[in-house]
């Protein structure tokens, strides 16, 4: 009867989870006919407007092309030059500066490091009047003000640092027009709470002194977005004050359902809104295993900074602890890596010196918690690594987003290992849509055939474009086997049967160990029970999760919350066999394999492959008359192939055949080193084997492989 009962809440609970799967997909569904609704309605707007301007000769209308030519085109250019000393506009900057010169309401979602500022400064630099700048945090606008002092534009910012003096200076330009006063940065909190701000404000309107309003991160507005600031909620009183003004709100992430929110929040529902692109082209995105020995992860990380980046190049490491920050970045130092850590325990002005070092290049590295967040413009941030796991996929584009904002190649990488998955699930799994969230997360670190890049596109709705070779599974990816684990799958999932028939619980890191039992119990198993490593089944049992044969539950004691691991509403099917497991392994990570005995095999590969270097560079002498072209290029291709470095023979195997056939094909290619660095890979137990093997005078250091630009390139 029992039995029963259990049975058919599992079908129920079953059930649900599809009818929730179902739910889900309709949502999207219904969230992207209300984008091409209000898509056709913007567009018939537009089709009116036009009609009417035609008519009337009146202000420009939504869908008017943004790049014609305007009035204000040669002042644009030569500010742009002359104030600004940017050379040529990046995407879609002009159309937003021309909508906002037009006067019209603008909604600008643009990539991290896309430009943004340019859009609201160079206009504010180009009317007559202050264009007010409302932005979160004090270090931000700080930066901004201290740059736009440097280019001799007429900047300042009312906050809480702000000084008496300059209080007055601001209060009287405001009010009665007196000083230099072109751009005033403030916090939200100065519009939601100070009405002597806003009675000042409302005079400089009155005055015909007040231009533009920008509203910097404008994802802070809505609830949805990933950032909420209550103050936020309280800016649609500038467009209701204001109504003549135009409003510019800027992002670098929204998705629709937030842009949806802010316009509704900032009044502006009428706004011409710019759309560019999550990509970015110049960062490459890798996962890497992680060890399960926090050394050895330390270890890595020293050298990959110290091998690739030893000019005291920018990065950041994004860690999930507190105590972790504090711990890695003095491992760092003591491997002899600029390092300090920050996070938001510290003394404001502790983490404000931190900040600053890191800012003017005293530091190379900052350690930090997620509250190294928002505001950080340091453009030459060349690499930023995560310890751990993200939260989830809009998480880790803004903190990963962080590197290459200047646009030159980049490197983001991700230190991945599924005994790191319950640590993060027992923190989010109470938001709403914590869990899901990480799962998205997860299955993009998990996987190692989709591109990386693919994933973003697919998370941000966005249709797919190439991602040039610039993420590890596009790369390297090609000879990614799929093994199967159906016949593990199924132990695992009886055991867990049988745990939840004695009322008990397990961890992940339990359920290995009564995995691995089982199966020397059994003596069923394809591979031998020590041939099973702990990283290979806690990936299966992730794995698992992620595909809702198994799930997570938490339970919090009196200290910390726990994640067990138990059966999940589609784990029948793995029972019945109606569903196969089979799990991604790429080949310099055989999960399960003995790679580290197979020296011989491995000698013998390596001096074929030197061979085909040795090869390549013959072929490209003979093109240069048979001297081989020892001249260094562009900054840009060497750290474009800094980031393709191979670190293992898969890696440099694989990076031979791509230079001689497909991605450099108008460009000759130079291959000048033949040595391999390979003490920071290949699989998280093989290395220290690998490096002995080949740890010859002659293949210490790197591979260095540079790109030469063909003439018709240059
Ligand atoms: N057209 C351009 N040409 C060259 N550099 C530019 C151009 N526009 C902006 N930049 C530079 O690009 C960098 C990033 O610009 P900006 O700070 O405006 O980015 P952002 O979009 O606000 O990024 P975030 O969302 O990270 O704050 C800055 O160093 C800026 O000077």
């Amino acid at each position: 009867m029992e039995g029963d009962v259990e049975e058919e809440l599992l079908l129920v609970e079953t059930e649900l989870q599809d009818v929730q799967e179902q739910i889900r997909a309709l949502l999207e569904h219904q969230e992207r006919l209300q984008e091409r609704q209000s898509h056709l309605r913007s567009l018939l707007d537009g089709l009116k407007d036009s009609q009417n301007n035609a008519m009337e000769n009146a202000a420009p209308s939504a869908h008017e092309d943004w790049s014609r030519s305007f009035d204000w085109d040669s002042r644009a250019d030569d500010i742009r030059f002359n104030v600004f000393g940017i050379s040529s506009y990046r995407a879609n900057q002009r159309e937003i500066i021309n909508a906002v010169m037009s006067g019209r309401d603008v909604l600008v979602i643009m990539a991290a490091g896309g430009g943004k500022s340019l859009c609201y400064q160079l206009p504010a630099v180009l009317h007559d009047g202050i264009t007010l700048v409302v932005s979160p945090l004090l270090s931000l606008i700080q930066d901004q003000v201290m740059g736009l002092k440097a280019l001799g534009i007429p900047a300042n910012m009312l906050t809480s640092t702000t000084s008496k003096e300059e209080e007055k200076f601001i209060y009287k330009a405001l009010d009665k027009g007196e000083g230099a006063l072109k751009i005033l940065y403030v916090t939200p909190e100065k519009i939601s709470k100070s009405k002597r701000f806003m009675s000042k404000l409302e005079k400089c309107n009155h005055g015909g002194r007040l231009s533009l309003v920008a509203i910097d991160e404008a994802h802070c507005c809505s609830q949805w977005g990933h950032d909420f600031r209550p103050d936020y909620k309280n800016l649609g009183i500038l467009k209701i004050q204001f109504p003549n003004i135009p409003v510019l709100a800027l992002t670098a992430t929204a998705t629709y359902k937030v842009q949806m929110d802010l316009m509704e929040m900032l009044h502006i529902p009428k706004c011409v809104k710019f759309v560019s692109t999550v990509n970015r082209p110049n960062l490459f995105y890798k996962v890497h295993d992680k060890s399960s020995v926090g050394k050895n992860v330390v270890d890595e990380i020293a050298d990959f900074i110290k091998g690739s980046y030893p000019n005291n190049e920018s990065g950041i490491v994004y860690c999930f602890s507190r105590k972790e920050c504090e711990q890695i970045a003095k491992d760092l130092r003591d491997r002899g890596i600029s390092a300090d850590f920050y996070h938001a325990d510290m003394e404001v002005t502790s983490r404000e010196k931190v900040h600053l070092r890191w800012s003017k290049s005293k530091l190379q590295v900052i350690v930090g918690t997620v509250a190294f967040g928002m505001g950080i413009n340091k453009p030459d941030v060349r690499f930023v690594i995560h310890h751990s796991l993200s939260k989830s996929m809009e998480t880790y584009y803004q903190e990963s987003g962080r590197a290459g904002r200047d646009g030159l190649p980049s490197e983001c990488v991700l230190y991945y290992r599924p005994g790191d998955v319950p640590r993060q699930s027992s923190m989010v799994f109470y938001e709403n849509c914590g869990l899901q969230n990480l799962y998205d997360i997860v299955r993009y670190c998990q996987s190692k055939r989709i591109c990386r890049r693919s994933a973003f596109f697919h998370h941000f709705g966005e249709a797919a474009q190439d991602c040039n070779g610039m993420c590890d599974n596009c790369a390297y990816g090609s000879e990614i086997k799929e093994i199967d684990y159906s016949y593990e799958a199924t132990v695992i999932v009886s055991l867990l049967q049988q745990i939840r028939e004695i009322d008990q619980r397990t961890t992940m890191l339990q359920l290995f160990d009564k995995f691995k039992s089982k199966i020397r119990e059994l003596g069923g198993s394809k591979k031998t029970a020590s041939d099973l490593k702990r990283e290979d089944i806690e990936q299966l049992i992730i794995q698992l999760i992620v595909d809702r044969i198994l799930k997570e539950e938490f339970q919090h004691t009196a200290y910390s919350t726990n994640a067990y691991v138990t059966l999940g509403p589609l784990w029948k099917q793995v029972l019945d066999g109606k569903r196969k497991v089979k799990l991604e392994i790429g080949t310099n990570c055989q999960v399960g394999s003995n790679i580290s005995t197979d020296k011989g095999a491995k000698r013998k590969r390596m001096s074929e492959l030197e061979k085909k270097l040795d090869e390549l560079r013959t072929e490209i002498s003979a093109q240069h008359g048979g001297i081989f072209p020892h001249s260094v290029l562009s900054l840009q291709h060497m750290s474009l192939l800094n980031a393709h470095r191979p670190t293992s023979l898969d890696e440099l195997e694989k990076l031979i055949g791509k230079l001689k056939t497909e991605k450099y094909g108008a460009q000759i290619i130079q291959v000048i080193g033949q040595c391999v660095n390979l003490e920071s890979s290949d699989g998280n137990h093989q290395e220290s084997d690998l490096n002995k093997e080949f740890k010859q005078p002659k293949k210490k250091g790197k591979a260095v492989v540079v790109v030469e630009s063909s003439d018709d390139e240059q």
